[in-house]
């Protein structure tokens, strides 16, 4: 039996919210399980996505509508409250009668109603008084949506101006890119079988971006493998990176493959790619993506990049590690909630993984370290480290690109992307040649 988009977003919610789910996978799993029309299913989804995206904003009003703001609420109930506060604040197009109205009935078949008249006291008092609250200029965790210890650590790393830029970027809506494949069609030509206004080339080669188009797996051309999804800033990276046509290169941390993907490309097919996971549905993954893009080079395995055997030795090794992925809040709005703690052990993982990697690089090689994070203790303090306690690798500065800047002044090895600099995600990548015995250099 179908259930109205509220409920859905309500079920949803709960799941990211107590259980730390995926907020892609828990949504599209509700949506499906509740039958929804498109029509319904778009605006749970809105719903959904806005109140995870805005839950500060929306606790700071909610709070001003208690009789005693500082009172614990029951989670089912608060995520009740914050779907009807969301419509109301941010969704002209539900009226307020039926945001309150909806999150009452809801109200009403949780806990035998207890919760129903409070409810209905909080939404009512609200829609009289939100328009005279204000937020203080200076609590900029409110203001953009971003817990206090995120911002925090974005003032240590970055300083306070670039960390305000990147709060106002970050509260922008991400675009979608995908990425060109040149083995079976062009750029024009992609462009031209879309429908019309609905993708325009983006400052890199290759790279599209695309709006409006819901779905893109539902485009033209994607089943044909003419093109996969990948954001600007990742392709950014595959351009450092820039293997060439029948080189060995190795991905250690490749699921679900989109820098795969885009590599294997650059090396037009011919060559070695080794893609590994440590996760086996993953990497089914890679595979299931490489044969529908006819990437027949990538070879993908399960390996455990901090610890796993490999006899090979490649030209090129990248380690896209697992990272506490700060730098996709947008596209993943339940990241800026995890536990601080949570982060605690990755720089070491880090460490670890990109170590064992340097083993696979051959003498000339260069060996590139990448995540989709946002600070110094899982970017460049991981290098340096590296480069500390190996000798045998040295800096390998990264090319300008043409049309792109970057706000982060840092040695040029180094590259911390951000969404205000060219509106991709905020990545980081940097470069290290494994030394010759001649010292001699590596062609790019
Ligand atoms: C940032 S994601 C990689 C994204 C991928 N490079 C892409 O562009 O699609 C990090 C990946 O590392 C994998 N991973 C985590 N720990 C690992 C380990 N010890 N060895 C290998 N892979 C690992 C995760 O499963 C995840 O797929």
């Amino acid at each position: 039996m179908a259930t109205s988009s509220r409920k859905t977003a309500l079920t949803a919610l709960s799941e990211v919210t107590e259980n730390e789910g995926y907020s892609n996978i828990v949504i599209d799993k509700a949506i499906r399980a509740a039958e929804l029309s498109p029509r319904d299913a778009a605006l749970t989804s809105t719903i959904f996505y806005g109140v995870l995206e805005k839950r500060l904003t929306l606790d700071f009003y909610i709070r001003k509508f208690l009789a005693k703001p500082k009172q614990k609420l029951d989670g089912t109930v608060l995520n009740i409250l914050r779907i009807a506060v969301y419509q109301m604040m941010y969704l002209d197009r539900v009226p307020d009668s039926a945001a309150v109205n909806e999150a009452v009935l809801c109200a009403a078949e949780y806990r035998r109603g207890q919760y129903k008249n409070f409810v209905n006291g909080v939404l009512r008092s609200f829609a009289r008084g939100w328009h005279e609250v204000i937020i203080p200029e200076d609590d900029l965790s409110v203001r953009y949506n971003i817990p206090q210890p995120i911002i925090e650590s974005f003032k240590k790393d970055y300083g306070e101006t670039v960390c305000i830029d990147l709060l106002k970027a970050m509260s922008e809506r991400a675009e979608t890119y995908i990425r060109i494949n040149p083995l079976k069609t062009t750029a024009d030509d992609l462009i031209q079988s879309l429908p019309e206004n609905t993708a325009e080339k983006a400052v890199l080669q290759n790279a599209l971006c695309v709006h409006g188009t819901g779905d893109v797996t539902g485009l033209p051309g994607f089943a044909e493998g003419k093109f996969h999804v990948q954001d600007l800033s990742s392709q950014l990276l595959c351009a450092f990176v820039s293997p060439q046509p029948g080189e060995r290169l190795a991905d250690v941390c490749a699921a679900p493959g989109g820098k795969s993907f885009t590599l294997a490309e650059y090396m037009e097919n011919t060559g070695v790619l080794d893609a590994f996971d440590l996760y086996k549905g993953r990497v089914n993954l890679i595979k299931k993506g490489a044969e529908r893009l006819g990437l027949s080079i990538i070879h993908a395995a399960v390996r455990d990049a901090a610890t796993g055997v490999c006899e090979k030795q490649y030209d090129r090794v990248l380690c896209d590690v697992p990272c506490s992925g700060l730098g996709v809040i947008r596209r993943k709005p339940e990241i800026r909630y995890k536990k601080q703690e949570s982060f605690k052990e990755l720089p070491a993982l880090q460490l670890k993984i990109l170590e064992h990697s340097a083993q696979l690089v051959r003498p000339g090689g260069i060996l590139f370290y990448s995540t989709c994070t946002l600070r110094n203790a899982e970017n460049g303090a991981v290098v340096t480290e590296f480069l500390k306690c190996h000798p045998e690798f040295e800096p390998y500065d990264l090319p300008e690109t043409e049309g792109i800047s970057h706000t982060v002044n840092e040695p040029k090895f180094m590259r911390t992307m951000m969404p205000m600099d060219h509106g991709g995600d905020g990545f980081f990548a940097a470069a290290m040649r494994r030394k010759t015995e001649t010292g001699k250099e590596t062609k790019r």
